[in-house]
C-alpha cells in the first residue's frame, strides 16, 4: 500500500511514474490503467466495476509470491543440472561464445538465436517442474472426464510431473537430455511446467 501510496504522489505532482524498476513500476503502470478506466467508465470510485487500490495491491503481491519462488527454485535446478553434466555446460558455452560472444551480455533479441539453452530450460522445466502438482482448482461445475464423475466442488489436483514423465509419450523419461527438444514440436497438453489454458501461469512469457 505504501508504494501505492508514493505513486500516486508522484502521480499528482510529476505527472509521471517513478523511474524505477519493480514493484513500483507494477504500481505505477497499475494506478495509470486505473485513472484511465475510471475516465473512460466514468466509474464511481469504490463502485464493483471500479480498479480498486485494493485490486492493484493484490496484482502486485500475487505478481511477487507466484514470480519469485518459482524462478529461483527454476534458475537453482538448472543450475544444478548443468554443473552435474559438464557436457551440456560446455555445448551451451559454445552456443554463447559463438551467437553472443565474449565482449557483451545476451539481450532479448539475441535470445532466439539460442535455440540449445531453450532446449535446456525446456528440460529442466519438464524434468522438474517448479509446481509438480499445480494449485488446487474447485470446479464450478460438475464434470466428466475420461468417463469419471467429478461433481462440483471437487478440488483438483493435476500431477505435472507424471504427465512429463509418461514413458508412452517420451523416450528415457529420467534422464536430462536437452537434445530431446531438438526441432521437436511439442504438443502443448504434453509439457506443462506452466499449466494449461485460463488458470496458467500469466508470468510464463517474462520467466
Ligand atoms: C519459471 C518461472 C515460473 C513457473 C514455472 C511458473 C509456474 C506457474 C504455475 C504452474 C502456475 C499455476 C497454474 C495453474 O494453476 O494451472 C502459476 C500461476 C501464476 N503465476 Fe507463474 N510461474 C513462473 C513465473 C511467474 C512470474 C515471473 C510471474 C509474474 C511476475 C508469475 C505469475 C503467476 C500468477 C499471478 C499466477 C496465478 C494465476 C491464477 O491463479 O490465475 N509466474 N505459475
Amino acid at each position: 500500500m505504501e508504494i501505492i501510496c508514493n505513486q500516486r504522489q508522484r502521480r499528482t505532482q510529476f505527472n509521471s511514474p517513478a523511474q524505477t524498476t519493480g514493484a513500483p513500476i507494477a504500481a505505477a503502470v497499475l494506478l495509470h490503467k486505473q485513472a484511465a478506466k475510471r475516465e473512460e467508465r466514468k466509474i464511481i470510485i469504490g463502485n464493483q466495476r471500479d480498479y480498486t487500490d485494493q485490486i492493484i495491491n493484490g496484482i502486485i503481491l500475487v505478481m511477487l509470491t507466484a514470480g519469485t519462488n518459482t524462478s529461483l527454485v527454476t534458475i537453482e535446478w538448472a543450475l544444478s543440472l548443468l554443473l552435474n553434466h559438464l557436457e551440456v555446460l560446455e555445448k551451451a558455452r559454445a552456443e554463447l561464445d559463438a551467437q553472443v560472444g565474449t565482449d557483451r551480455l545476451v539481450n532479448e533479441h539475441g535470445l532466439s538465436n539460442l535455440s540449445y539453452l531453450h532446449n535446456i530450460i525446456s528440460e529442466k522445466l519438464w524434468l522438474y517442474p517448479a509446481a509438480p502438482m499445480l494449485v488446487p482448482n474447485e470446479q464450478s461445475n460438475d464434470y466428466k472426464i475420461e468417463g469419471y464423475n467429478i461433481p462440483r466442488g471437487t478440488i483438483l489436483l493435476v500431477n505435472v510431473w507424471a504427465v512429463h514423465m509418461d514413458p508412452n509419450v517420451w523416450d528415457d523419461p529420467t534422464s536430462f537430455k536437452p537434445e530431446r527438444f531438438e526441432g521437436l514440436q511439442v504438443q502443448p497438453s504434453k509439457l506443462i511446467p506452466f499449466g494449461m489454458e485460463r488458470r496458467s501461469c500469466p508470468g510464463s512469457g517474462l520467466a
